[in-house]
């Protein structure tokens, strides 16, 4: 059995981690922090889970993380890197969802997070958690960063294009928009009901953090540095991301066969029937990316729809296939979930 201790229990993620774990059949669950909630029982603040996790919460630096196989950092930007060293040298294996080791530059990372780097050291060890790419270098991995959900939808959406060199690499276009769980569970003003709820806006078009992080991504594709202009958007919904993408052709491609072809027996992405438009609610609560390409009126711009769940192959869900690669155990193993719908 893997050992496993999640530190931030009590967020959406953090929650979703737990939904996962809890059936997952070679896991278990040592230790769930929570600063405020240390001693509560976890089914009290989440009744969901009574009766499939039995433990309290303990505070984030309890010494029960220190028997664990592997710590799911399921916290804010800046966390990770300053418990992470400390784990690895004993022996604990360290899967942050947050962003600490996304980023390659740490410059880079301090200009778009605001915050000295506590690590860089593991920076430079640490693997970047998109199994479609990175597979062989997770196995060995002893700190994974696991992708955000804007990159993972964006990335996975345009990367035949680039890796088969189809399409000019100067001006791609991702179009995203989130659901207001992707906030995160912690009080702020602009998820609140009245603010979110029957309205839609774009955020971050000068410059969102998710940026770098992606055109780092597509940038170690295509050999050579991308175009990218990225727009994230707050949409009323709880669990999604649909991500639209564009970009323009440099020749004519089979794309439906390109796309069919990159992901053949990858088992949580999905390429549709052409001509399909992806729903989030079709990936609801599952670890899937749902893909389709489109090129309009047979033109030279191609248009891709990737649509995922932001908490789970946005951030729980690929933890935990991440974890499966980490530990040698089937890759689906705790995930083969069929969406929630409606
Ligand atoms: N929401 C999403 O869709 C996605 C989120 N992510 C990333 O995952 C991480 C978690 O996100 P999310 O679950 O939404 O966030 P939440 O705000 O919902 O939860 C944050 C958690 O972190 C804990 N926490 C906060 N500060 C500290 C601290 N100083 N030390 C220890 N624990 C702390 C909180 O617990 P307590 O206060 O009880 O200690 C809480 O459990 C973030 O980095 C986020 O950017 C990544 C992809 C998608
Ligand atoms: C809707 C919304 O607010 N989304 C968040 C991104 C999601 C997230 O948590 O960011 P990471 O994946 O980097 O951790 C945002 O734009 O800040």
């Amino acid at each position: 059995m893997i050992k496993v201790g999640v530190v931030g229990g009590t967020g959406y993620t953090g929650v979703e981690l737990l939904r996962l774990l809890a059936l997952h059949p070679q896991v278990s669950l040592t230790a769930i922090t929570s600063r405020g909630e240390a001693g509560l029982p976890v089914a009290d603040m989440f009744p969901s889970l009574r009766k499939r996790v039995d433990l309290r919460f303990v505070a984030p630096q309890d010494a029960a993380l220190d028997e664990c196989d592997v710590v799911f950092f399921a916290t804010p930007n800046g966390i990770a890197m300053k418990q992470a060293a400390e784990l690895v040298a004993t022996g604990v294996r360290v899967i942050d969802l947050a962003a600490d080791f996304r980023i390659r530059d740490v410059a880079e990372w301090q200009k778009w997070y605001g915050m000295e780097h506590a690590a860089p050291e593991l920076v430079a060890e640490a693997v970047y958690g998109l199994p479609e790419v990175n597979r062989e270098k997770i196995r060995s991995a002893r700190v994974l960063a696991n992708p955000g959900c804007y990159p993972t939808a964006v990335q996975l959406g345009f990367l035949p294009l680039i890796e088969a060199g189809v399409v000019d690499i100067s001006h791609l276009v991702a179009d995203a928009k989130s659901g207001v769980s992707g906030a995160g569970r912690k009080a702020e003003v602009h998820a609140l009901f009245a603010e979110a709820a029957d309205s839609f806006k774009a955020y971050g078009v000068p410059g969102h953090r998710h940026l770098p992080e992606i055109r780092q991504g597509l940038t170690r594709a295509a050999g050579t540095p991308v175009g990218l202009t990225f727009v994230p958007h707050l949409t009323p919904m709880i669990r999604g991301i649909h991500a639209t993408l564009y970009g323009r052709l440099n020749g004519d491609v089979d794309l439906q066969a390109l796309f069919e072809k990159r992901y053949a027996g990858e088992p949580f992405v999905d390429v549709l029937p052409a001509g399909s438009h992806p729903e989030t609610r079709s990936v609801r609560a599952s670890n899937l990316c749902r893909i389709a390409v489109h090129r309009p009126q047979g033109g030279d711009v191609v248009v891709v729809l990737s649509v995922i769940d932001n908490l789970v192959k946005g951030a729980a869900g690929q933890a935990v296939q991440n974890m499966n690669i980490m530990f040698g155990c089937e890759e689906t193993l705790g995930l083969d979930i069929v969406p929630v719908s409606p």
